[in-house]
């Protein structure tokens, strides 16, 4: 039985949680390939390393004075190291780190470092080799991840070894230099890790005994979900269930690798498995909820516009032109309604306004900001009949106003558009109706 075991910063913020994770590894043989994230947050209030990290980056790209914040870095692992007894030094890396720092070497570089330092240690925690990522997790000349030639790299590097330690979030292009993954993603690297060694289980160790219905940050407690398949973890993980990375799924799905997500704090619990199908019957009707806030919504008005074929695309195309990707476009005969990013719309609103007029000529554009997105997942959904009637009765009872509805053609999920500030009342009430009134 071969196992890979990544562990997020929450399991690794200080030596106690490096204990836990010790205990972890040792108590199962076939724990033999570790993925590190870099410490996280020692209390709610801390700060994780690679905020730390990017913060100093940020100084040193400033030209200003960075000592402060690397010596806060350089504690947090000395902290770590000696609650552990280890006899590691840390202080050549950390006068390359500084020189690199200083030499302008990069953002993701400097962010890698975490990932790097935490590895290092943990290496010398267990006794397992240190496998630099930069040397297996591989990036093209144009700074895309190269799946194909990381699948090759891993396998020839880990047949190698027996165990091993291999550093999350980052990997290298050719000529060595540093290139990160999206914030999270060392989910991903243990994914890559998995698929490579052909891995029968890739567990995911977080603070939360597995994937929960929905964010504990908004309703208390939610339930555990035993077992989700990776097409529902995939439209929960985009709308921002954060306890694994939207891209962690590829890989493993590709070989049918199940995934566990596991609580490094309560390693009796079974957590929840992610497999590609199951017969089991959900327990309850919906899988899970997610959603984010801060998207803005452009709508077109246009008298006949369904007799205009291509009005669709060409409206498409302004945003396409701009670089701006859509989240959903719900239209209707007359109308057509595009959700985007805030943050990525907002710089180029009105290129996008005008190239809307110039291209379709419509009669008038209205937007509206401060929206937010909720996905509705549940693979239970298709064959049970009322489930939309049901959350928007819960809505109408929370007296949330719903800006959008939209269900995806695999009737896999259903997502609803409201106001930010009806964001966290309107999960709760999809949550009660769906949930606590089965349990
Ligand atoms: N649906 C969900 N299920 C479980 N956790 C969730 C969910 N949505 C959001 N979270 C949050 O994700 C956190 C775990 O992700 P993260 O903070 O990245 O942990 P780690 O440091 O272990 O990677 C949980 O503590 C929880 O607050
Ligand atoms: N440390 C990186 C990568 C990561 O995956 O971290 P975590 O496992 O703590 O989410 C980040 O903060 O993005």
């Amino acid at each position: 039985m071969k196992k890979v075991v990544k562990f997020g910063g929450s399991s690794l913020a200080n030596a106690e949680q490096f204990q836990k994770v010790g205990d972890i590894i040792r108590s199962e043989e076939s724990r033999r390939y570790v993925v590190p994230s870099a410490p996280g947050k020692r209390f709610s209030a801390d700060t994780k390393v690679t905020d730390l990290l990017y913060a100093c980056y940020d100084k040193a790209e400033a030209g200003e004075d960075f000592s402060d914040i690397l010596t806060e870095i350089k504690s947090r692992f000395y902290e770590i190291i000696k609650g552990l007894n280890l006899d590691l030094s840390l202080e050549e890396e950390f006068r390359q780190i500084e020189a690199d720092f200083k030499a302008h070497a990069g953002k993701e570089y400097a962010a890698s470092r975490g990932e790097f330092l935490n590895g290092k240690v943990m290496a010398a925690y267990l006794g397992y080799e240190f496998i630099d990522s930069a040397t297996v997790i591989r990036f093209d000349k144009n700074g895309n991840f190269d799946a194909d030639k990381t699948d090759k790299l891993l396998a020839k590097r880990l047949q190698k070894c027996e165990r091993a330690v291999i550093p999350g979030f980052y990997g290298g292009m050719e000529d060595g230099t540093v290139k990160t993954f999206s914030r999270g993603g060392s989910d991903v690297t243990g994914s890559l890790v998995a698929k490579a060694i052909h891995a029968d289980i890739y567990e995911n160790w977080t603070d939360v005994s597995g994937f929960l219905v929905t964010d504990p940050r908004i309703v208390e407690n939610p339930a555990v979900i035993e077992t989700i398949t990776y097409r529902e973890l995939r439209e929960l993980s985009y709308m921002g269930a954060t306890v694994l990375h939207e891209d962690a799924i590829f890989p493993v799905r590709k070989e049918g690798i199940p995934i566990n997500i596991r609580n490094t704090n309560r390693p009796e619990d079974k957590g929840t498995f992610i497999v590609e199908s199951t017969c089991r019957k959900p327990k309850y009707v919906i899988t899970g909820i997610a959603g984010k806030k801060g998207f803005c919504s452009i709508n077109i008005e246009k008298s006949m516009m369904n007799s205009e074929v291509g009005f669709g695309r060409k409206v498409l195309q302004v945003f396409e032109d701009q670089g701006i990707s859509f989240e959903h476009v719900p239209s209707g005969i007359d109308t057509m309604t595009i959700y985007v990013h805030q943050d990525e719309f907002e710089e180029k609103e009105q290129q996008v306004i005008a190239g809307i007029h110039r291209a379709v000529q419509p009669d008038f554009v209205e937007m509206e900001s401060d929206l937010a997105l909720i996905a509705v997942v549940g693979r239970g959904m298709k064959s049970q009949r009322g489930t939309a009637g049901r959350v928007f009765s819960a809505l109408a009872h929370a007296h949330v106003n719903v800006k959008m509805i939209d269900q995806g053609s695999s009737e896999l999920n259903i997502i609803i558009g409201v106001e930010n500030r009806d964001f966290e009342t309107a999960v709760k009430a999809i949550y009660d109706i769906f949930v606590l009134t089965q349990m």
